[in-house]
Order: C-alpha cells, then structure tokens, then sequence
C-alpha cells in the first residue's frame, strides 16, 4: 500500500471534482482527484454532451423538412441515424481533452484512476493507495435510477449511459418517464424519423410551471410524440423489437426499444460512508448551507449531494466549497439564483421561483409581468413566435423568471444576474438590447412593469400637462 497525504482529496472526476481540483490545485493546494471509470463523468460522456449533440442532429433534420414558409422548398430529410450517433461520439471526443487526466496533471493535480472508499474519517482507499487528506470532497454523481418494475429485468432496454451507444434506429422508442431527458430524447428521437411514446407516471416536465410546460409539450405532440400522462408503469414485458409496457390503470403500450428515464440515484454505494460519519437521505449526501456532510472535513457538491442535478450547479458548488476549504472562510450556497433550461424546442428556462410558488409566499404582494414572443420582430423574422416570458415580481424586484420559446436557456441568464445581485426591474428596463435580437424580450418585459404605471397614472398626464404648459 502507497500512503499519500495531501490538502485536498476530491473523490470523482466529474463536472464538481475536477472544477474544485483544477481551481484548488492552480491557487496552491496540493491535490489528490480519484476516478474510478471516464474522466469527465456523466455530463461529458452520458449527459449534457451527447444529449445536445443528438438535438442538434434532430434539428437539422427538423429544418430540412420546414423551410418552405422562408421560400426554400421542404426536403424529406434521409436521415442515417449511426451517423447522427457517430457525430454524438465526435463531439463528445472533440470535448474529452478539456477533462482528460492530462489536463489535470498539468495543473499539478495527482490523479488516480481507481474508485475510493472511506477506511477511516480522513482517510479514503483507492487502489493501493490510501490518502490522508485534510479535507475531502465527494463528487461522485447520480446514476440512472432503475426501479424494481416487474418484468423490466427480463427486457432489453436502456439508459442515458448505454443509449448514445445504439447505432440501430429504434422504430417505436417507448420512453418510461416524462422528466427532461424523457422529452429532450422524445422529441430528437421523433425527428429523427422514429415513433415516440412517453409514458410518464404524474405530469410530464412536472418540475416546470404546468402553463409553460404545456407549450412544449404541445409542440411535442404536434410533431407526432405520443405523451402519456399519469401514466405509472408497473409491468414490462417482451423482447427485443417488441416491448410492451403496462400501467397502473390497465392500459398497455407497445413498442419497439425502451428507454428509462425515470430519475437518478446518488452514487454513493462504493464510498463505505459509514466509516466516515456521513449521513445520507433518499436524495443522496446530507449537507448544510455550506456543503458541509455530518463529517465537517467531508463535502459533498454536485448530483451526489441531492440538490439541483446540473453542471452547473455542480460548477458553482466547486466554487462555494473552494472558498472555505482553502481559505477557511464562511461560503454558503444560495439555490436563489440558479437557473435550468431544458432544451425541447421550444426550450423552457427557469430561474428562482415559479408562479405559484411566489404567489404562496408573496400572496397579493406579487405582481406577474409578461411578454409574448409573437411581439418580438427577431421572432417573426426568424418564425420562431412561440412562447412568451413571464417575472414574478415583488416590490420592484423579480423573484422568479420563467421562459419558454425560442433561446429561453440563453435569455434565463439575465435574470440569474438580476437575481444574485438583488437587481430592480428598473435596471433591467435601464439595458439597452440591440435590435432585432432576441433578447429585446427581457427588456420589453422589465418595460411591461412599468408601462402600466407610465401610461395609465392620471398622476404622469398630469405633470406632463403641466410641464408642457411651462417649457417653450
Ligand atoms: C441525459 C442527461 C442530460 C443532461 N443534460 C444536462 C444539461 O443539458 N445541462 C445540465 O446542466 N445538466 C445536465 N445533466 C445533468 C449533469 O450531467 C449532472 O448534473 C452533472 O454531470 C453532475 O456532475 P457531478 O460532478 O455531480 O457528477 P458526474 O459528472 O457524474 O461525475 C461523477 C464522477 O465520479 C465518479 N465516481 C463515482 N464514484 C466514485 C468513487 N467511489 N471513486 C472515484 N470516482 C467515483 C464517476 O465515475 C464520475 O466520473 C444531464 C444528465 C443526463 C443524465
Ligand atoms: N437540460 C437539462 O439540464 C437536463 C437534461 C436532462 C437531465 N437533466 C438532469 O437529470 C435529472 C434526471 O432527469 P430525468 O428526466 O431522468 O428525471 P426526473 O426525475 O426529472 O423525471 C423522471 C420522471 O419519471 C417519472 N416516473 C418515475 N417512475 C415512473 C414510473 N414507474 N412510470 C412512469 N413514470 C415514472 C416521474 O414522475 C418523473 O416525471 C434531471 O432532474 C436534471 O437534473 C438535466
């Protein structure tokens, strides 16, 4: 056994650890990262990346067969569906040397390709090493969550870590869960030319504000994605080629593939928390506001700690925990400010709190503002009129943003900023967009609270009549 001491042992080298290795490592700490399988993790190789390089293929397939309104004739897209998974399996490569094992080592990092396990408070195995470090980061992620559903043992199916290996077409891709990747994979499977069934136990993207859920679920099923809801399985039976699921209620669904896309479970079967004092709960590692596990020289940041499952959530976690492992200063994390964007099209972006969940806390005190797409000129250019942005706003303030439409993951950001920094509606009114752009709609917006109190006041008319009576 080799023994190692170190400042900083950060256990997964996935969107959190090799953020806090890379950033601790570059401001002096010295640094022990383990990974027991692919560099990267689950964003780079099962998640993110492949996820949004399959949309992409699906919408230039999409595109071809809808241009004709611009005056260039439809095409019936020929879409080879190996291909689109080999462009997957490109950008995927094309991203690997900014997680490599390499790229860490350069910034100082000692990187052990083994899975650790706690022997000790402060003390963790991996391989035949065993280190003693200071403090100690889990980052070790989520896996696909497979429930015991009878039957679904004897099937074939997949998972987001075994589906971007598929190079077969799936004629009727039966989806087992409506969450975002149930429906990011719904609608990139439909356009890629298969029949898509989602069949969803509650509400299909029920995390999401139900009225704006509803746009894209819409647009799902305009483009032919069957979507059951309330849907709960309980039985899985067949083969391969022919799939049947059954629900609660009796009905039955058949299809060709099965992908199950019902949640995740946090990796923490192989680190012997036990040993280390570490509590955990259904979700995955317990924290506090400092991300802070039961054992306080032990953090947990990113999908293993059961929070908000994003990169980057998982990026801004690495940061907050930097500031007091290194530094020994108080860092708390704020979920405030912290958006996601699932990426349908329409996409559908959220920040802070949704409607009803502001007018619960705020009750008469809230004040909804809202602008549809259908008024944006860079939208009707573009025939991208769908959707419409709507601030809950309190006191002058916004509290929560929710969009969906065209580049809804790409406009949230404005109001992430206006959220971390506490910003008024004014000081977004004060922006200055470019025109035709998009993102006029996060003004038009902030200007929407205001036009009210602006062109409706008998006190403004007032003062503009009197002035007017005085100046020459
Ligand atoms: C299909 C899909 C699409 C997604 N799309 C998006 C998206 O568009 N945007 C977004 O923000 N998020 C997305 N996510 C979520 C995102 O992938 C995760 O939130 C993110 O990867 C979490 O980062 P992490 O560092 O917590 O874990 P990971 O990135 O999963 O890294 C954990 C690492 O720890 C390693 N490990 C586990 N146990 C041990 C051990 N005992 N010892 C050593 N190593 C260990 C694992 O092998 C893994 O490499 C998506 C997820 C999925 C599944
Ligand atoms: N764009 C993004 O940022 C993005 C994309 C994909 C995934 N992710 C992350 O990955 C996480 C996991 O995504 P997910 O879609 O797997 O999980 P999820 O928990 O969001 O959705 C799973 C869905 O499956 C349903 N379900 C559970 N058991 C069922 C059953 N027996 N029968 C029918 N339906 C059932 C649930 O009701 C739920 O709606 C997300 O919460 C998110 O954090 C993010």
């Amino acid at each position: 056994m080799q023994q190692l001491k170190c400042d900083l042992l950060v256990i997964g080298a996935g969107s959190g650890g090799l953020s806090v290795a890379a950033g601790a490592s570059q401001m002096g700490a010295d640094v022990v990262l383990l990974e027991g399988h692919k560099m990267g993790g689950d964003c780079l190789n099962y998640g993110c990346v492949p996820s949004k390089s399959l949309i992409a293929s699906a919408k230039a397939a999409y595109g071809q067969g809808h241009t004709s309104a611009f005056g260039v004739a439809d095409q019936v897209p020929q879409v080879d569906y190996a291909a689109a998974m080999d462009h997957v399996a490109e950008v995927v490569a094309s991203i690997e040397p900014m997680d490599s094992q390499e790229r860490s080592e350069g910034f100082g990092v000692k990187v052990i390709r083994e899975f650790g396990e706690f022997i000790s408070p402060t003390q963790v195995k991996a391989g035949d090493h065993i280190i003693t470090a200071r403090r100690v980061v889990i980052a070790t992620g989520s896996s696909p969550l497979v429930p015991a559903i009878p039957g679904l043992s004897t099937v074939p199916y997949v998972t987001n870590e075994t589906l971007f290996d598929q190079r077969d077409k799936p004629d009727h891709l039966l989806i087992i869960g409506g969450g975002p990747i149930g429906m990011e994979m719904a609608q990139a499977h439909v356009r890629l030319g298969c029949k898509v069934t989602v069949i969803e136990g509650a509400r299909a993207l029920g995390k999401d504000d139900p009225e704006l859920a509803k746009v894209v679920l819409d647009s799902l099923r305009d483009e032919g994605v069957e979507i059951a809801e309330g849907a709960m399985v309980s039985a899985v039976r067949g083969q391969a080629g022919a799939i049947e699921v059954e629900t609660k209620d009796g009905s039955i669904f058949k299809g060709s593939h099965l992908l199950m896309a019902v949640g995740r479970k946090a990796n923490t079967d192989r680190l012997n928390l036990g040993v280390a004092g570490i509590e955990t709960n259904r979700a995955g590692i317990l924290v506090d506001d400092q991300l802070r596990t039961s054992n306080k020289k032990v953090y947990a940041i990113g999908d293993v700690a059961g929070g908000m499952q994003f990169t980057h959530v998982a990026g801004y976690q690495a940061g907050v925990i930097i500031k007091s492992a290194l530094f020994g200063l108080t860092s708390k994390a704020k979920s405030n400010h912290i958006p996601w964007t699932t990426y349908t099209d329409p996409e559908l972006a959220q920040v802070g709190l949704t409607e009803l969940q502001a007018r619960d806390i705020y009750g008469a005190k809230l004040e909804v503002v809202r602008f549809d797409y259908h008024h944006n000129d860079r939208a009707l250019a573009e025939r991208k009129t769908k959707g419409f942005i709507k601030v809950m706003v309190v006191k002058g303030r916004p509290v929560g943003t929710s969009i969906v439409g065209h580049q809804a993951g790409e406009l949230i950001s404005t109001w992430s900023l206006a959220l971390a920094n506490g910003l008024k509606m004014s000081q977004i009114a004060a922006m200055v967009a470019p025109y035709p752009t998009i993102s006029e709609i996060n003004k038009r917006v902030a200007g929407a609270y205001f036009s009210p109190r602006l062109f409706d006041s008998q006190n403004v008319k007032r003062a503009v009549r009197f002035v007017q009576r005085w100046i020459s």
